[in-house]
């Protein structure tokens, strides 16, 4: 049964709410208002928005729950836009996270740049109860909802709740369908999803990973965490991150809904040393590197594959 069935219907609905305003904003955007924050990555005013409507909506459910979210107001200080009622609520996700109580944890627009390109992008939004994921629901308003027909239909939700399964619904349908990672059991089969940025996720490095594991099959690059959705319905296979920095450490909001989507869909997760993520420890990712998400079958695989080339 349900534990969290009042969430659940909540976070739908800010997710889609969220996800329509992106679009909307993206058909008037112009590329002079993005603003570049300080650690170098864009930011647009739909980021901001899609914050703004979903910590709003969850206040009104759940006023007592945190919200970690990526935004802060203090990055539209020089915008033409100082409506308290908006920047008070994108500060409602200032939280610092941690491993007690609950907490929500959103990324407005994960994929700024994908958004930007009119590519894949996502509204992520999970909810954290003692350090462990509970819940997540994403929205990819230009995900095709058939792999098989990247012309067709665009725009899926895809929710995962623990214990419950994962499901996919379109944007223009309640009804869910329900999903799970591809079954194949021999590695050398499997594809890769990874980012379309090398700066997020090295490429040499995967190509070197897959010609260990005697992977020939293109990799799916795409930005955002839909490359979580991709794989959670099995388009491809693994989903690969991995680190480019020393000193990247990964947010919660850019993996909490993509890692139950994984878990309830057959898949496992962990860092690229198979260390299981651990959302226990503030705003970021801080005693992982990197991420490999593959179903059961061949993700211990993939992590002997990194342990070899990343130790070699
Ligand atoms: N050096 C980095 N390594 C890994 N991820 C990064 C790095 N810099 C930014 N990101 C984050 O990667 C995510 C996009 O990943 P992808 O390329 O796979 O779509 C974004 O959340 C982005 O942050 P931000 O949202 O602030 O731009
Ligand atoms: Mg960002
Ligand atoms: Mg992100
Ligand atoms: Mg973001």
């Amino acid at each position: 049964m349900s534990v969290f069935a009042a969430e659940r219907t909540v976070a739908i609905n800010a997710v889609l709410r969220a996800s329509e305003v992106c679009q909307k904003v993206f058909k008037q955007l112009v590329s002079t208002e993005t603003i570049t924050k300080k650690d170098k990555t864009p930011v647009t005013i739909a980021d901001f928005s899609a914050q703004a409507v979903v910590n709003t909506i969850l206040y009104k459910s759940f006023p007592n729950d945190p919200i970690v979210g990526e935004e802060d107001s203090g990055d539209l200080r020089d915008e033409p836009l100082d409506e308290e009622k908006l920047l008070d609520a994108i500060d409602r996700g200032s939280y610092p996270g941690g491993s007690q109580g609950r907490m929500w944890t959103l990324d407005p627009i994960d994929g700024t740049k994908g958004f930007l390109r009119g590519e894949q992008f996502a509204v992520c939004l999970a909810l954290i109860v003692g350090g462990n994921v509970q819940l997540g629901v994403m929205g990819c308003p230009n995900l095709p909802v058939d792999f098989n027909a990247p012309e067709g239909e665009r725009g899926c939700l895809f929710i995962a709740e623990k214990g419950q399964g994962a499901f996919q619904r379109n944007f223009s349908s309640t009804e869910e369908t329900k999903i799970h990672v591809s079954d194949i059991s021999s590695v050398s089969e499997a594809s890769f999803c990874e980012s379309v940025e090398a700066a997020h996720s090295s490429h040499d490095d995967s190509a070197q990973i897959a010609s260990l594991l005697g992977m020939t099959k293109p990799s799916l690059r795409m930005d955002s965490q839909c490359k979580y959705c991709s794989v959670s319905r099995g388009d491809a296979d693994i989903y690969l991150r991995l680190p480019t920095r020393a000193d990247y450490e990964e947010n919660i909001w850019d993996h909490a809904s993509g890692s139950i989507l994984i878990q309830e869909t057959g898949g496992e997760i962990s860092d690229i040393n198979g260390k299981p993520l651990d959302w226990s420890l503030g705003r970021t990712l801080k005693a992982n590197k990197g991420i490999v998400a593959a179903n059961s079958k061949i993700h211990s695989k993939v992590i002997e594959a990194c342990n070899k080339h990343f130790n070699k």
